[in-house]
């Protein structure tokens, strides 16, 4: 039934109610029902001065009116001369204000589908109490890691996921690469448009933003950028924003933006270990349908030698199934002889990178340079020249070692966490940057390296 209708039956019930009759009609009959916002229904009088009349029976209105329709509404009395110049056109105004937004979600990117392992458990979690509850965990997350590990799948992720739950479909929710950012503004300015620009950003719910880090050395849009970053914050909305790198290394971005970054939370995904590089070829394999077995050490071998990032992962498989779908049309089982024909010039590839150069004898180079033994890298010494020998050869583990993860060189180090493999990445990379004998010493480790195993 419409209002009008609602409002009809209502006043029948009222009047049959209502014992004085000459009231009802001089006063009440009139009334029209006009629209309900935000819970309130707006109801007007062709004359001014009936308003306050009427008053004194609105109670008994919203009663009669409730109980019809089961509401819970309370009921405002206005003069029609009010209602046209204020709600009506506030209203109106209302809905002109919130223009459709196409949200760029990928719906393919889900928690569902996201696979969960020590490398990437801290930025799931994370991602998902957002979801759960966006503006309200953390804001901004950033999230920050190599490329292809997964920062836009959980991007998408958590849009998908608000969305999902947003039964009513009000959260304005915005999914855009940074690139697209830049190339919006740009083009709000030559059409004249940057007001509506500005309206369309600040009036999100959930701005999820990719690659923030090509937004260095854009002046103009940083400064956009940090106007509606500020505007968002202000009202309780949530920001994720995803960068190759954390806050403080990027560079080319002015110090008050990063600062904003780091207000919230900053979480990172590293390199998948071979359990979680596993998990995430069975997941792709179920998400496809494959419905031929292939042999675990298949699986085994693509897990530990196309693990840089997920993006060789997933590249490794459709390679393998695309071969089974030219050359292997009888064949019933995947097995590895089969599988490292389909990789054979990856593998070559991997070979020559990898397999002479291990994690051993980066250790033995550093520990003879140092004057040192590989027993004293591994232990727990806090000798300043131990202590820098290990370092440095935990970066070089990282840098030539295929990207190998944090965690791994932890285990290979005497069993370190990995956030100290991290800082002493980090500070490794910040000593070469400023001590010249430092860097000398790294650069002579690295050619000793290369050598041996060219
Ligand atoms: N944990 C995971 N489980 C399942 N699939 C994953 C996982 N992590 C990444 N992927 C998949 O790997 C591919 C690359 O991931 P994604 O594009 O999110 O990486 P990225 O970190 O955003 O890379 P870039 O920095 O290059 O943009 C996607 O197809 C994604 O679905």
């Amino acid at each position: 039934m419409s209002l009008a209708e609602n409002w009809s039956q209502c006043l029948a019930d009222f009047r049959d109610q209502f014992d004085d009759k000459v009231i009802f009609d001089s006063f009440i009959a009139d009334l029209t029902a006009q629209d309900i916002i935000n819970d309130e229904l707006l109801a007007t009088t062709p004359y001014a001065f009936n308003v306050g009349m009427i008053e004194d029976y609105v109670p008994l209105l919203e009663k009669t009116y409730n109980s019809l329709f089961d509401a819970n509404l309370t009921i405002k009395v206005m003069s029609e001369a009010d209602y046209k110049k204020g709600y009506a056109g506030k209203k109106q105004k209302k809905e002109e204000e919130k223009p459709s937004l196409d949200d760029h979600l990928n719906p393919d990117f889900t928690f569902d589908n996201f696979v969960v392992g020590n490398s990437n458990r801290i930025a799931q979690n994370a991602s998902l109490a957002v979801a759960m509850k966006p503006g309200a965990a953390y804001s901004p997350l950033f999230i920050y890691s190599n490329s292809g590990l997964g920062k836009t799948h959980l991007l998408n992720a958590i849009g998908n996921f608000v969305k999902k739950r947003d039964k009513e479909g009000v959260k304005r929710i915005l999914y855009t690469s940074t690139e697209n950012f830049v190339n919006d503004y740009v083009s709000s300015i030559a059409h004249n448009m940057i007001d509506e620009f500005n309206e369309r950003y600040r009036s999100i719910d959930v701005l999820l933003i990719d690659d923030i880090q090509f937004i260095a050395s854009k002046t103009q849009s940083s400064e956009m950028f940090f106007n509606i970053f500020n505007s968002l914050q202000n009202e309780n909305k949530q920001i994720v924003i995803t960068s190759d790198k954390p806050p403080k290394d990027l560079k080319g971005i002015e110090n008050r933006l990063i600062s904003r970054f780091t207000n919230g939370l900053t979480v990172s995904i590293d390199t998948p270990e071979f359990e979680t590089s596993k998990a995430i070829l069975k997941k792709k394999l179920e998400i496809e349908k494959v419905d031929y077995p292939i042999k675990e050490d298949v699986l085994d071998f693509m897990a530990s030698h196309f693990n840089r990032d997920i993006r060789e992962l997933e590249g490794s498989l459709k390679r393998l199934l695309f071969y089974k779908l030219v050359f292997g049309q009888n064949i019933e089982v995947i097995d590895l002889e089969f599988a490292l024909q389909a990789f054979e010039d990856d593998y070559k590839e991997e070979k020559v990178r990898k397999v002479d150069l291990s994690v051993d004898k980066i250790k033995k180079t550093v520990a003879d340079y140092y004057n040192l033994t590989v027993a004293q890298i591994n232990s727990k010494s806090r000798t300043s020249n131990v202590i820098v020998a290990r370092h440095i050869a935990m970066y070089l583990v990282r840098n030539l070692l295929n990207d190998m993860s944090y965690i791994q060189i932890g285990k290979e180090f005497g069993g370190r966490d990995h956030s100290t493999v991290m800082k002493a990445c980090d500070k490794v990379e910040k000593n070469i940057k400023k001590d010249k004998n430092y860097k000398q010493a790294v650069e002579d480790l690295r050619k000793k390296l290369s050598k041996s195993h060219s």
